[in-house]
């Protein structure tokens, strides 16, 4: 499904991402490990296509990665870059937002949300605005506007970023259940759980 093929970023004399070489099949869940600076994002950027390789490829279900193509973007979900997100809009209502742009309004669109949103814990949060809560929420949110909508691949940068261990469990569970259905996970981390968790994973540096 998405495939680095040699896949290497450098910037004048500067390594980014040196050589790298994998392949990610529908259902499976990766992970991207190595030190600080070895590469991990870029990686991930470079699937996301906002990222240019200098050799190799990096390509989604054997198209080049390429943001600007519509297929691309309704394939890949990520939380690589920050989300945006609305000040005046309660946490609930933006869940619901993302969900019904891609599933349409509806009463199921609503139960689809809600239902990410309690898997991450939030639910007696879903009244809360952005600046209402912790970094951890913080992080939780952006992961339900990551997770509940539709992707053939989502990428992950270091998803446990603020978590406690009971919540980077909510997410693995969620992470597995979401592989069964077909979806193929990258994750960048320093995280151990992650790594247990996962099928595979590609060491940087
Ligand atoms: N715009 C840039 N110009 C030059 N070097 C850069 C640029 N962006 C990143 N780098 C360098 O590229 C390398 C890879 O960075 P990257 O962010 O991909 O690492 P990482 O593995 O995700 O690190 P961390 O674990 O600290 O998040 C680093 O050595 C970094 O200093």
């Amino acid at each position: 499904m998405i495939a680095a093929e040699e896949a290497a970023v450098t910037l004048s004399d500067v390594t980014l991402l040196a050589p790298t070489t994998f392949t990610v099949l529908p259902g499976e869940f990766w992970c991207v490990t190595g030190s600080n600076g070895s590469g991990k994002t870029t990686l991930l950027q470079t699937f996301l296509g906002t990222r240019s390789l200098t050799s190799g490829s990096c390509s989604v279900w054997g198209s080049p990665a390429n943001v600007r193509m519509p297929p691309h973007r309704r394939a890949v979900a990520s939380l690589v870059e920050p989300v945006p997100v609305a000040r005046d809009m309660t946490l609930r209502e933006q869940v619901i937002l993302v969900a019904a742009s891609w599933y349409g309004n509806s009463p199921a669109t609503a139960e689809r949300a809600d239902e990410v949103i309690e898997r991450l814990g939030l639910s007696s949060l879903g009244d809360r605005f952005p600046h209402q809560v912790s970094s951890g929420q913080g992080q939780l949110f952006s992961l339900a506007l990551t997770l509940v909508r539709p992707a053939d691949v989502v990428l992950l940068d270091e998803p446990e970023r603020h978590l406690d261990d009971v919540r980077i469990d909510m997410l693995i569970s969620l992470i597995t259940e979401r592989k069964s259905t077909g979806t193929a996970f990258l994750a960048a981390t320093h995280e151990p759980a992650l790594v247990d968790a996962c099928d595979a994973h590609v060491e940087l540096g």
